[in-house]
Protein backbone atom coordinates (compact mmCIF):
# COMPACT_ATOMS: atom_id res chain seq x y z
CA UNK A 1 0.00 0.00 0.00
CA UNK A 2 1.38 3.41 -0.50
CA UNK A 3 2.43 5.67 2.13
CA UNK A 4 2.14 9.67 1.49
CA UNK A 5 4.25 11.53 3.87
CA UNK A 6 2.95 14.77 5.05
CA UNK A 7 3.99 17.81 7.53
CA UNK A 8 0.38 18.06 8.16
CA UNK A 9 -2.72 15.79 7.94
CA UNK A 10 -5.69 18.18 8.49
CA UNK A 11 -9.32 15.20 8.93
CA UNK A 12 -12.74 17.46 8.24
CA UNK A 13 -13.23 20.43 5.31
CA UNK A 14 -15.32 22.12 7.18
CA UNK A 15 -14.30 26.01 8.78
CA UNK A 16 -11.84 24.95 10.60
CA UNK A 17 -10.19 22.20 8.35
CA UNK A 18 -10.13 24.61 5.66
CA UNK A 19 -9.03 27.85 8.02
CA UNK A 20 -5.95 26.02 9.04
CA UNK A 21 -5.25 23.61 5.81
CA UNK A 22 -5.25 26.95 3.51
CA UNK A 23 -2.96 28.62 5.57
CA UNK A 24 -0.84 25.69 5.91
CA UNK A 25 -0.75 25.14 2.75
CA UNK A 26 0.10 29.13 1.64
CA UNK A 27 2.88 29.38 3.76
CA UNK A 28 4.92 26.43 2.86
CA UNK A 29 3.53 23.55 5.41
CA UNK A 30 3.22 20.15 3.33
CA UNK A 31 -0.42 19.61 3.68
CA UNK A 32 -3.23 16.85 3.19
CA UNK A 33 -7.12 17.33 3.48
CA UNK A 34 -9.27 14.44 3.93
CA UNK A 35 -12.90 14.50 3.65
CA UNK A 36 -15.20 12.58 3.92
CA UNK A 37 -18.38 13.75 2.98
CA UNK A 38 -19.10 17.27 1.18
CA UNK A 39 -16.06 20.42 0.98
CA UNK A 40 -17.41 22.57 3.00
CA UNK A 41 -18.97 20.96 6.14
CA UNK A 42 -22.36 21.74 7.92
CA UNK A 43 -21.82 25.49 8.04
CA UNK A 44 -22.14 25.33 3.87
CA UNK A 45 -23.89 22.16 3.20
CA UNK A 46 -26.58 21.45 6.23
CA UNK A 47 -26.37 24.25 8.77
CA UNK A 48 -25.43 28.21 8.93
CA UNK A 49 -25.92 28.77 5.15
CA UNK A 50 -28.98 26.95 4.25
CA UNK A 51 -30.38 28.11 7.33
CA UNK A 52 -29.83 31.57 7.19
CA UNK A 53 -31.55 31.65 2.89
CA UNK A 54 -34.14 30.09 4.73
CA UNK A 55 -34.47 32.52 7.17
CA UNK A 56 -34.30 35.60 5.13
CA UNK A 57 -37.07 34.23 2.43
CA UNK A 58 -39.31 33.83 5.32
CA UNK A 59 -38.57 37.45 6.58
CA UNK A 60 -39.66 38.30 2.97
CA UNK A 61 -42.83 36.07 2.93
CA UNK A 62 -43.79 37.58 6.45
CA UNK A 63 -43.25 41.19 5.22
CA UNK A 64 -45.73 40.31 2.12
CA UNK A 65 -43.99 39.08 -0.72
CA UNK A 66 -44.85 36.27 -2.82
CA UNK A 67 -42.08 33.26 -1.51
CA UNK A 68 -43.12 30.34 -1.17
CA UNK A 69 -42.03 27.18 0.56
CA UNK A 70 -40.59 25.95 -3.12
CA UNK A 71 -39.26 29.28 -3.69
CA UNK A 72 -36.85 29.23 -0.49
CA UNK A 73 -36.04 25.65 -1.50
CA UNK A 74 -34.47 26.88 -4.41
CA UNK A 75 -32.95 29.37 -2.80
CA UNK A 76 -31.01 27.49 -0.33
CA UNK A 77 -29.87 25.53 -3.32
CA UNK A 78 -28.69 28.69 -4.78
CA UNK A 79 -27.06 30.01 -2.03
CA UNK A 80 -24.76 26.43 -1.41
CA UNK A 81 -24.07 26.74 -5.07
CA UNK A 82 -22.66 30.23 -5.06
CA UNK A 83 -20.63 29.82 -1.73
CA UNK A 84 -19.10 25.78 -2.87
CA UNK A 85 -16.57 27.26 -5.09
CA UNK A 86 -14.74 29.01 -2.51
CA UNK A 87 -14.92 25.67 -0.39
CA UNK A 88 -14.32 23.56 -3.57
CA UNK A 89 -11.21 20.66 -3.62
CA UNK A 90 -9.98 22.72 -6.87
CA UNK A 91 -9.50 25.90 -5.09
CA UNK A 92 -7.69 24.27 -2.07
CA UNK A 93 -5.36 21.83 -4.81
CA UNK A 94 -4.48 25.45 -6.49
CA UNK A 95 -3.68 26.94 -2.83
CA UNK A 96 -0.70 23.56 -2.80
CA UNK A 97 -3.17 21.16 -0.14
CA UNK A 98 -2.99 17.78 -1.13
CA UNK A 99 -6.70 17.20 -1.03
CA UNK A 100 -8.63 13.46 -0.85
CA UNK A 101 -11.94 12.40 -0.63
CA UNK A 102 -12.70 9.78 1.33
CA UNK A 103 -13.15 9.00 5.56
CA UNK A 104 -10.05 8.80 7.42
CA UNK A 105 -9.13 6.25 10.81
CA UNK A 106 -6.50 6.45 12.37
CA UNK A 107 -4.10 3.11 12.39
CA UNK A 108 -1.28 4.58 15.19
CA UNK A 109 -0.09 8.17 16.51
CA UNK A 110 1.07 8.80 13.41
CA UNK A 111 -0.55 7.11 10.88
CA UNK A 112 -4.15 7.44 9.33
CA UNK A 113 -5.84 5.37 6.30
CA UNK A 114 -8.19 6.46 3.83
CA UNK A 115 -10.56 4.47 1.93
CA UNK A 116 -10.33 6.16 -1.67
CA UNK A 117 -12.13 4.51 -4.74
CA UNK A 118 -8.37 3.52 -5.95
CA UNK A 119 -8.04 1.81 -3.28
CA UNK A 120 -6.84 2.39 0.47
CA UNK A 121 -4.32 4.92 1.12
CA UNK A 122 -1.84 5.58 3.79
CA UNK A 123 -1.02 8.99 5.23
CA UNK A 124 2.16 9.47 7.75
CA UNK A 125 2.02 12.78 9.34
CA UNK A 126 3.99 14.68 12.31
CA UNK A 127 1.04 16.92 12.88
CA UNK A 128 -2.85 15.97 12.67
CA UNK A 129 -5.35 18.28 13.34
CA UNK A 130 -9.15 16.71 13.78
CA UNK A 131 -11.51 18.95 12.40
CA UNK A 132 -14.67 16.80 11.93
CA UNK A 133 -17.36 18.63 13.23
CA UNK A 134 -20.90 16.95 14.76
CA UNK A 135 -23.97 15.24 13.87
CA UNK A 136 -27.19 15.55 15.18
CA UNK A 137 -27.46 13.97 18.58
CA UNK A 138 -31.25 11.85 18.54
CA UNK A 139 -32.45 11.19 22.03
CA UNK A 140 -33.50 8.02 22.98
CA UNK A 141 -36.91 8.45 23.05
CA UNK A 142 -39.48 5.63 22.58
CA UNK A 143 -40.81 5.10 18.96
CA UNK A 144 -38.56 7.79 17.69
CA UNK A 145 -36.62 6.03 15.64
CA UNK A 146 -39.87 4.47 13.78
CA UNK A 147 -40.91 7.71 12.32
CA UNK A 148 -39.69 9.56 9.27
CA UNK A 149 -38.23 12.27 11.74
CA UNK A 150 -35.75 15.45 9.92
CA UNK A 151 -32.72 16.77 11.32
CA UNK A 152 -30.73 19.35 9.62
CA UNK A 153 -29.07 17.41 7.54
CA UNK A 154 -32.39 15.63 6.09
CA UNK A 155 -34.04 18.96 6.14
CA UNK A 156 -31.92 20.56 3.68
CA UNK A 157 -30.42 17.24 2.02
CA UNK A 158 -30.34 18.54 -2.16
CA UNK A 159 -33.07 15.98 -2.97
CA UNK A 160 -35.42 17.54 -0.62
CA UNK A 161 -34.62 20.89 -1.28
CA UNK A 162 -35.75 20.16 -5.13
CA UNK A 163 -39.01 17.77 -3.98
CA UNK A 164 -40.41 19.51 -0.58
CA UNK A 165 -43.22 21.08 0.46
CA UNK A 166 -44.80 23.52 3.30
CA UNK A 167 -44.98 21.16 6.30
CA UNK A 168 -48.78 21.69 7.71
CA UNK A 169 -47.84 21.12 11.17
CA UNK A 170 -44.26 21.03 11.78
CA UNK A 171 -43.70 19.46 15.87
CA UNK A 172 -39.76 20.47 16.47
CA UNK A 173 -38.04 18.77 19.53
CA UNK A 174 -35.57 21.30 21.00
CA UNK A 175 -35.46 24.89 21.80
CA UNK A 176 -31.81 25.93 21.22
CA UNK A 177 -30.99 27.82 18.20
CA UNK A 178 -31.43 26.12 15.82
CA UNK A 179 -35.00 24.49 16.48
CA UNK A 180 -36.43 27.93 17.39
CA UNK A 181 -34.52 29.45 13.95
CA UNK A 182 -36.18 26.90 12.16
CA UNK A 183 -39.83 26.98 13.92
CA UNK A 184 -39.80 30.71 13.19
CA UNK A 185 -38.53 30.43 9.72
CA UNK A 186 -41.13 27.62 8.75
CA UNK A 187 -44.23 29.75 10.97
CA UNK A 188 -43.35 32.71 8.57
CA UNK A 189 -43.43 30.67 5.30
CA UNK A 190 -46.96 29.27 6.90
CA UNK A 191 -46.86 25.97 8.73
CA UNK A 192 -48.71 26.01 11.85
CA UNK A 193 -45.20 24.99 14.37
CA UNK A 194 -44.62 23.65 17.69
CA UNK A 195 -41.61 23.54 19.91
CA UNK A 196 -41.34 20.81 22.99
CA UNK A 197 -38.61 22.20 25.11
CA UNK A 198 -37.54 19.66 27.99
CA UNK A 199 -36.31 22.76 29.93
CA UNK A 200 -36.73 26.40 29.52
CA UNK A 201 -36.38 27.60 25.51
CA UNK A 202 -32.63 29.33 24.51
CA UNK A 203 -31.51 28.09 28.15
CA UNK A 204 -28.22 29.65 27.72
CA UNK A 205 -29.44 33.14 27.04
CA UNK A 206 -29.93 36.14 29.46
CA UNK A 207 -33.83 35.45 30.96
CA UNK A 208 -34.87 38.88 30.25
CA UNK A 209 -33.02 38.53 26.26
CA UNK A 210 -34.41 35.43 25.63
CA UNK A 211 -37.95 36.70 27.08
CA UNK A 212 -37.96 39.20 24.49
CA UNK A 213 -37.34 36.55 21.60
CA UNK A 214 -40.11 33.82 22.89
CA UNK A 215 -42.70 36.42 23.17
CA UNK A 216 -41.76 37.49 19.55
CA UNK A 217 -42.64 33.96 18.75
CA UNK A 218 -45.55 33.35 20.06
CA UNK A 219 -47.24 36.81 18.94
CA UNK A 220 -46.32 34.84 15.65
CA UNK A 221 -48.12 32.51 16.37
CA UNK A 222 -45.54 29.49 17.52
CA UNK A 223 -46.76 27.16 20.31
CA UNK A 224 -43.74 26.99 22.41
CA UNK A 225 -43.77 24.53 25.17
CA UNK A 226 -41.31 24.72 27.64
CA UNK A 227 -40.47 22.45 30.14
CA UNK A 228 -41.69 19.32 28.27
CA UNK A 229 -40.29 16.86 27.07
CA UNK A 230 -41.07 13.51 24.65
CA UNK A 231 -41.78 10.18 25.88
CA UNK A 232 -42.33 8.56 23.19
CA UNK A 233 -42.91 9.13 19.39
CA UNK A 234 -45.20 7.16 17.38
CA UNK A 235 -47.07 7.49 13.75
CA UNK A 236 -50.87 7.55 13.37
CA UNK A 237 -51.44 7.71 9.41
CA UNK A 238 -50.74 10.80 7.96
CA UNK A 239 -49.60 11.72 11.91
CA UNK A 240 -46.33 12.32 13.82
CA UNK A 241 -47.81 11.92 17.46
CA UNK A 242 -45.37 13.10 20.23
CA UNK A 243 -46.54 11.90 23.84
CA UNK A 244 -45.09 14.06 26.90
CA UNK A 245 -46.25 14.04 30.44
CA UNK A 246 -48.40 16.68 29.60
CA UNK A 247 -50.75 15.24 26.66
CA UNK A 248 -49.70 14.35 23.34
CA UNK A 249 -48.79 16.66 20.12
CA UNK A 250 -49.90 15.71 16.53
CA UNK A 251 -48.47 17.16 13.40
CA UNK A 252 -47.65 16.15 9.19
CA UNK A 253 -43.52 16.65 10.16
CA UNK A 254 -41.23 16.49 13.23
CA UNK A 255 -37.41 18.02 13.64
CA UNK A 256 -35.19 16.43 15.93
CA UNK A 257 -32.94 19.61 17.13
CA UNK A 258 -31.98 18.23 20.77
CA UNK A 259 -28.13 19.37 20.42
CA UNK A 260 -25.08 17.64 19.03
CA UNK A 261 -22.70 14.72 19.24
CA UNK A 262 -18.51 15.41 17.52
CA UNK A 263 -17.82 13.18 14.82
CA UNK A 264 -15.84 10.07 16.05
CA UNK A 265 -16.96 7.33 15.70
CA UNK A 266 -15.35 6.52 12.38
CA UNK A 267 -11.86 7.94 13.32
CA UNK A 268 -10.69 5.02 15.69
CA UNK A 269 -9.31 7.47 17.83
CA UNK A 270 -7.85 5.36 20.59
CA UNK A 271 -5.44 3.95 17.90
CA UNK A 272 -4.04 7.05 18.17
CA UNK A 273 -3.84 7.22 21.71
CA UNK A 274 -6.02 10.43 22.18
CA UNK A 275 -8.21 11.10 25.34
CA UNK A 276 -11.76 11.88 24.37
CA UNK A 277 -15.00 12.76 26.47
CA UNK A 278 -18.78 13.19 25.40
CA UNK A 279 -17.69 16.83 24.33
CA UNK A 280 -14.92 15.64 22.16
CA UNK A 281 -11.21 15.50 22.08
CA UNK A 282 -9.34 16.62 24.88
CA UNK A 283 -7.22 19.19 24.83
CA UNK A 284 -5.98 22.36 26.42
CA UNK A 285 -6.12 26.14 25.63
CA UNK A 286 -3.32 25.31 22.91
CA UNK A 287 -5.90 23.02 21.32
CA UNK A 288 -3.86 19.98 21.69
CA UNK A 289 -4.70 17.14 22.98
CA UNK A 290 -3.66 16.10 26.33
CA UNK A 291 -2.21 12.75 25.28
CA UNK A 292 -0.84 13.22 21.66
CA UNK A 293 0.54 16.52 21.70
CA UNK A 294 1.35 16.48 17.96
CA UNK A 295 -2.29 15.89 17.50
CA UNK A 296 -4.88 19.36 17.27
CA UNK A 297 -8.65 19.06 17.58
CA UNK A 298 -10.66 22.42 15.81
CA UNK A 299 -14.06 23.45 15.99
CA UNK A 300 -17.14 21.49 16.90
CA UNK A 301 -14.69 18.64 17.93
CA UNK A 302 -12.76 20.85 20.25
CA UNK A 303 -15.45 21.08 22.85
CA UNK A 304 -15.49 24.24 23.36
CA UNK A 305 -18.57 25.55 21.58
CA UNK A 306 -20.09 24.93 18.00
CA UNK A 307 -19.78 27.96 15.51
CA UNK A 308 -18.46 28.45 12.66
CA UNK A 309 -16.35 31.94 13.67
CA UNK A 310 -15.13 29.48 16.29
CA UNK A 311 -13.98 26.94 13.73
CA UNK A 312 -12.27 29.47 11.87
CA UNK A 313 -10.57 31.19 15.04
CA UNK A 314 -9.54 27.23 15.77
CA UNK A 315 -7.40 27.43 12.48
CA UNK A 316 -5.92 30.27 12.79
CA UNK A 317 -4.58 29.90 16.41
CA UNK A 318 -3.07 26.03 15.39
CA UNK A 319 -1.53 27.57 12.31
CA UNK A 320 0.40 29.76 14.11
CA UNK A 321 1.65 26.99 16.26
CA UNK A 322 2.43 24.47 13.34
CA UNK A 323 3.39 27.22 10.86
CA UNK A 324 5.66 29.29 12.60
CA UNK A 325 6.27 27.14 16.04
CA UNK A 326 4.59 29.57 18.22
CA UNK A 327 2.90 29.53 21.32
CA UNK A 328 -0.92 30.27 20.40
CA UNK A 329 -3.88 29.67 22.93
CA UNK A 330 -7.44 29.85 21.42
CA UNK A 331 -8.74 32.43 24.68
CA UNK A 332 -10.90 35.04 23.21
CA UNK A 333 -14.14 35.37 24.04
CA UNK A 334 -16.39 33.73 21.76
CA UNK A 335 -19.56 35.63 20.62
CA UNK A 336 -22.60 33.68 19.23
CA UNK A 337 -25.96 34.73 17.42
CA UNK A 338 -29.33 33.41 17.47
CA UNK A 339 -31.04 34.77 13.68
CA UNK A 340 -34.64 34.85 14.94
CA UNK A 341 -36.97 37.87 14.84
CA UNK A 342 -35.03 39.83 16.94
CA UNK A 343 -31.90 38.47 16.43
CA UNK A 344 -30.34 37.81 19.85
CA UNK A 345 -26.64 37.87 20.75
CA UNK A 346 -23.79 37.28 23.75
CA UNK A 347 -20.73 37.61 24.48
CA UNK A 348 -18.65 37.25 27.10
CA UNK A 349 -19.87 36.18 30.76
CA UNK A 350 -23.52 36.09 30.81
CA UNK A 351 -25.08 38.17 35.12
CA UNK A 352 -24.90 34.71 36.51
CA UNK A 353 -21.28 33.93 35.88
CA UNK A 354 -20.50 37.40 35.99
CA UNK A 355 -21.59 37.07 40.06
CA UNK A 356 -20.29 33.92 40.40
CA UNK A 357 -16.62 35.28 39.38
CA UNK A 358 -16.82 38.64 40.51
CA UNK A 359 -19.42 38.71 43.37
CA UNK A 360 -20.15 42.69 44.43
CA UNK A 361 -17.69 43.95 42.06
CA UNK A 362 -20.14 43.47 39.68
CA UNK A 363 -22.01 46.35 37.71
CA UNK A 364 -25.00 45.38 35.37
CA UNK A 365 -26.20 47.96 33.18
CA UNK A 366 -29.28 47.71 30.82
CA UNK A 367 -30.80 50.13 28.31
CA UNK A 368 -33.94 49.32 26.29
CA UNK A 369 -33.89 49.99 22.01
CA UNK A 370 -36.71 52.77 23.35
CA UNK A 371 -33.91 55.13 24.26
CA UNK A 372 -32.04 55.19 21.01
CA UNK A 373 -33.15 57.61 18.30
CA UNK A 374 -32.59 55.24 15.33
CA UNK A 375 -34.81 52.34 16.85
CA UNK A 376 -37.51 55.32 17.54
CA UNK A 377 -37.35 56.84 13.74
CA UNK A 378 -38.03 53.10 12.72
CA UNK A 379 -40.62 51.97 14.89
CA UNK A 380 -38.70 49.16 15.52
CA UNK A 381 -37.89 49.63 19.23
CA UNK A 382 -38.16 46.06 20.72
CA UNK A 383 -35.00 44.62 22.60
CA UNK A 384 -32.30 45.94 24.58
CA UNK A 385 -28.32 45.67 25.49
CA UNK A 386 -27.36 44.31 29.18
CA UNK A 387 -23.74 44.86 29.95
CA UNK A 388 -22.15 43.11 32.89
CA UNK A 389 -19.02 45.50 34.04
CA UNK A 390 -16.41 44.66 37.09
CA UNK A 391 -13.54 46.66 37.87
CA UNK A 392 -14.37 49.38 35.35
CA UNK A 393 -14.02 46.79 32.61
CA UNK A 394 -16.89 44.98 30.30
CA UNK A 395 -16.89 41.46 30.79
CA UNK A 396 -19.92 40.30 29.35
CA UNK A 397 -22.63 41.77 26.90
CA UNK A 398 -26.03 40.49 25.82
CA UNK A 399 -28.55 42.33 23.04
CA UNK A 400 -31.99 41.21 21.84
CA UNK A 401 -33.40 43.48 18.67
CA UNK A 402 -32.81 43.81 15.17
CA UNK A 403 -29.70 43.37 13.96
CA UNK A 404 -27.72 42.22 17.07
CA UNK A 405 -25.92 39.37 15.98
CA UNK A 406 -23.77 42.69 14.19
CA UNK A 407 -23.71 44.76 17.32
CA UNK A 408 -22.21 42.64 19.23
CA UNK A 409 -18.86 42.41 17.46
CA UNK A 410 -18.11 45.84 19.65
CA UNK A 411 -18.43 44.37 23.34
CA UNK A 412 -16.07 41.24 21.68
CA UNK A 413 -13.66 43.89 20.79
CA UNK A 414 -13.68 45.56 24.05
CA UNK A 415 -14.02 42.54 26.04
CA UNK A 416 -11.34 40.67 24.32
CA UNK A 417 -9.17 43.59 24.47
CA UNK A 418 -9.73 44.07 27.91
CA UNK A 419 -10.80 47.85 26.89
CA UNK A 420 -11.80 50.15 30.04
CA UNK A 421 -15.91 50.90 29.54
CA UNK A 422 -14.35 54.52 29.42
CA UNK A 423 -13.29 53.55 25.87
CA UNK A 424 -16.94 53.02 24.95
CA UNK A 425 -18.43 55.89 26.46
CA UNK A 426 -15.80 58.04 24.79
CA UNK A 427 -15.99 56.37 20.94
CA UNK A 428 -18.13 58.54 18.78
CA UNK A 429 -21.17 56.59 16.70
CA UNK A 430 -22.80 58.39 13.74
CA UNK A 431 -26.17 60.01 14.51
CA UNK A 432 -28.68 58.34 14.27
CA UNK A 433 -27.66 54.65 14.74
CA UNK A 434 -28.54 51.23 16.49
CA UNK A 435 -24.70 51.17 17.48
CA UNK A 436 -25.16 54.87 19.75
CA UNK A 437 -26.65 52.06 22.08
CA UNK A 438 -23.51 51.12 23.17
CA UNK A 439 -21.66 54.44 23.94
CA UNK A 440 -25.44 55.16 25.83
CA UNK A 441 -25.14 51.81 27.52
CA UNK A 442 -21.68 52.71 29.14
CA UNK A 443 -22.23 56.20 29.54
CA UNK A 444 -25.47 55.45 32.02
CA UNK A 445 -21.88 53.46 34.09
CA UNK A 446 -20.75 57.37 34.47
CA UNK A 447 -23.32 59.04 34.39
CA UNK A 448 -24.32 58.94 38.25
CA UNK A 449 -20.78 58.92 39.52
CA UNK A 450 -20.66 62.09 37.28
CA UNK A 451 -23.25 64.12 37.60
CA UNK A 452 -24.50 63.03 40.96
CA UNK A 453 -21.81 63.41 42.87
CA UNK A 454 -21.55 66.52 45.44
CA UNK A 455 -17.30 65.83 45.14
CA UNK A 456 -17.63 66.55 41.67
CA UNK A 457 -20.20 69.37 42.05
CA UNK A 458 -17.34 71.37 44.55
CA UNK A 459 -14.46 70.66 42.87
CA UNK A 460 -16.06 72.34 39.69
CA UNK A 461 -17.49 75.03 41.74
CA UNK A 462 -13.63 75.73 42.97
CA UNK A 463 -12.36 75.14 39.23
CA UNK A 464 -15.12 77.48 38.10
CA UNK A 465 -13.49 80.39 40.71
CA UNK A 466 -10.35 79.66 39.95
CA UNK A 467 -10.95 80.23 35.83
CA UNK A 468 -10.25 83.47 34.49
C1 LIG B 1 -28.77 24.05 11.31
C2 LIG B 1 -27.49 24.67 11.79
C3 LIG B 1 -27.34 26.04 11.75
C4 LIG B 1 -26.16 26.61 12.19
N1 LIG B 1 -26.05 27.97 12.14
C5 LIG B 1 -24.91 28.55 12.56
C6 LIG B 1 -24.76 29.96 12.48
O1 LIG B 1 -25.64 30.69 12.05
N2 LIG B 1 -23.60 30.51 12.90
C7 LIG B 1 -22.58 29.74 13.39
O2 LIG B 1 -21.54 30.29 13.75
N3 LIG B 1 -22.69 28.39 13.47
C8 LIG B 1 -23.83 27.79 13.08
N4 LIG B 1 -23.94 26.43 13.12
C9 LIG B 1 -22.81 25.65 13.64
C10 LIG B 1 -21.73 25.43 12.57
O3 LIG B 1 -22.31 24.86 11.41
C11 LIG B 1 -20.64 24.52 13.10
O4 LIG B 1 -20.18 24.97 14.35
C12 LIG B 1 -19.45 24.47 12.12
O5 LIG B 1 -19.85 23.95 10.87
C13 LIG B 1 -18.32 23.60 12.70
O6 LIG B 1 -17.25 23.58 11.80
P1 LIG B 1 -16.19 22.41 11.83
O7 LIG B 1 -15.14 22.80 10.87
O8 LIG B 1 -15.82 22.12 13.23
O9 LIG B 1 -16.98 21.12 11.32
P2 LIG B 1 -17.86 20.84 9.99
O10 LIG B 1 -18.22 22.08 9.27
O11 LIG B 1 -18.99 19.97 10.41
O12 LIG B 1 -16.87 20.00 9.06
C14 LIG B 1 -16.42 18.74 9.42
C15 LIG B 1 -16.17 17.93 8.17
O13 LIG B 1 -15.47 16.74 8.53
C16 LIG B 1 -15.91 15.67 7.71
N5 LIG B 1 -15.56 14.41 8.39
C17 LIG B 1 -16.10 13.88 9.53
N6 LIG B 1 -15.48 12.74 9.87
C18 LIG B 1 -14.53 12.52 8.92
C19 LIG B 1 -13.55 11.49 8.72
N7 LIG B 1 -13.41 10.47 9.56
N8 LIG B 1 -12.76 11.56 7.61
C20 LIG B 1 -12.87 12.60 6.73
N9 LIG B 1 -13.77 13.60 6.89
C21 LIG B 1 -14.57 13.58 7.98
C22 LIG B 1 -17.39 15.92 7.57
O14 LIG B 1 -17.90 15.28 6.41
C23 LIG B 1 -17.44 17.45 7.48
O15 LIG B 1 -17.45 17.89 6.14
C24 LIG B 1 -25.10 25.81 12.68
C25 LIG B 1 -25.24 24.42 12.71
C26 LIG B 1 -26.41 23.85 12.25
C27 LIG B 1 -26.52 22.35 12.27
N1 LIG C 1 -27.04 31.02 15.11
C1 LIG C 1 -26.10 30.16 15.46
O1 LIG C 1 -24.95 30.52 15.71
C2 LIG C 1 -26.44 28.72 15.52
C3 LIG C 1 -27.60 28.26 14.94
C4 LIG C 1 -27.90 26.92 15.04
C5 LIG C 1 -27.01 26.10 15.69
N2 LIG C 1 -25.88 26.57 16.22
C6 LIG C 1 -24.96 25.70 16.97
O2 LIG C 1 -25.38 24.37 16.93
C7 LIG C 1 -25.51 23.87 18.25
C8 LIG C 1 -26.60 22.84 18.32
O3 LIG C 1 -27.88 23.43 18.31
P1 LIG C 1 -29.16 22.67 18.86
O4 LIG C 1 -30.26 23.66 18.88
O5 LIG C 1 -29.36 21.38 18.17
O6 LIG C 1 -28.70 22.19 20.30
P2 LIG C 1 -28.80 22.74 21.80
O7 LIG C 1 -28.10 21.74 22.62
O8 LIG C 1 -28.40 24.15 21.88
O9 LIG C 1 -30.36 22.70 22.14
C9 LIG C 1 -31.11 21.51 22.13
C10 LIG C 1 -32.19 21.58 23.18
O10 LIG C 1 -32.99 20.40 23.08
C11 LIG C 1 -33.46 20.06 24.36
N3 LIG C 1 -33.81 18.63 24.39
C12 LIG C 1 -32.94 17.58 24.42
N4 LIG C 1 -33.63 16.42 24.43
C13 LIG C 1 -34.97 16.74 24.42
C14 LIG C 1 -36.18 15.98 24.43
N5 LIG C 1 -36.17 14.65 24.45
N6 LIG C 1 -37.36 16.65 24.42
C15 LIG C 1 -37.37 18.00 24.40
N7 LIG C 1 -36.25 18.77 24.39
C16 LIG C 1 -35.07 18.15 24.40
C17 LIG C 1 -32.32 20.42 25.29
O11 LIG C 1 -32.84 20.76 26.56
C18 LIG C 1 -31.64 21.61 24.61
O12 LIG C 1 -31.97 22.84 25.21
C19 LIG C 1 -25.78 25.10 19.09
O13 LIG C 1 -25.36 24.92 20.42
C20 LIG C 1 -25.01 26.17 18.41
O14 LIG C 1 -23.70 26.23 18.96
C21 LIG C 1 -25.58 27.87 16.15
Amino acid sequence: MDTLTFDLCVIGAGSAGLTLASGAAQTGVRTVLIEGGEMGGDCLNYGCVPSKALIKAAAEHHAGADVSYETAMGRIADAIDAIAPHDSQERFEGLGVTVLRGWARFISREEVEVALPEGTRRIRARRFAVATGSSPAVPPVEGLRDVPYLTNESLFARERLETASLPGHLLVLGGGPIGIEMAQAHRRLGSEVTVLQAGKALPREEPELRAVVLAALRAEGIDIREDTTATRVRQDGEEIVVETEAGEVRGTHLLVATGRKPNMDRLDLEKAGVEVSKAGIVVDDSLRSVTHRGLFALGDMAGRGQFTHLAGYHGGVALRRIAFGLPSKATAPIPRATFTAPELAHVGLTEAEARERHGSRLTVLTLPFERNDRAQAERATEGLIKVMVAGGRPVGAGIVGPGAGDQIGYWQLAIGQKMKLSAMAGAVFPYPTRSEIHKSVAGSYFGPKLFESNLVKRSVGAIQRLLP
